[in-house]
């Protein structure tokens, strides 16, 4: 999001695992994604914009439940020395590249649980399941 901020563009997984995260792991109504792509997006499409929004939160023309990135997964597997995440966020660069990703809580305190953390949350941190937020954007079955 720092990315997307500072130069108006962000790689198309970028986009997807922002979306995921948004409405799946947050429980965030999707159109408050779009709407903040929209603002920062030098790209910025309507159609490509808002269908890849309802794409992704599953909603629309095409819905479904299972378009979920796991973070700490792309992570791994798109940035395994933590050099993209330490660009963006220089205070990273000193920890070593495989925490880089996965700083703990004495960086940041989580403040909702990930569907699929991959193992990465100690015991003390995790969330009781009730507590996540629904997405009431969302089609029910
Ligand atoms: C949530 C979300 C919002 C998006 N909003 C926009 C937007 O406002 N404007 C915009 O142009 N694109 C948008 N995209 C699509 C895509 O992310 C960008 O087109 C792409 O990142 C551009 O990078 P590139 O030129 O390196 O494309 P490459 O990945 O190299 O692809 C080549 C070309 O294919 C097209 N393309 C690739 N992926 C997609 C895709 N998922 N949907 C539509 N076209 C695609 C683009 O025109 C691109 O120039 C969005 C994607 C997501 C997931």
């Amino acid at each position: 999001m720092k990315e997307l901020l500072a130069t108006g563009f962000m790689s198309n997984r970028g986009r997807q695992i922002v979306c995921s995260f948004l409405v799946r792991d947050m429980g965030i109504d999707w159109r408050m994604g779009a709407e903040w792509f929209e603002t920062c997006l030098l790209d910025y499409d309507p159609a490509s914009n808002y269908g890849n929004w309802t794409y992704g939160a599953g909603v629309g023309n095409d819905p479904r439940e299972d378009r979920y990135f796991s973070i700490p997964k792309q992570a791994k597997t798109y940035d395994p020395d933590g050099e993209y995440v330490a660009y963006w966020l220089p205070e990273l660069r000193s920890l070593a590249k495989e925490r880089r990703n996965f700083p703990g809580a004495s960086y940041i305190k989580q403040v909702v649980p990930l569907k699929f953390d991959g193992g990465h949350q100690r015991k003390d941190q995790q969330f009781n399941r009730q507590t996540r937020p629904k997405n009431i954007y969302r089609r029910q079955k």
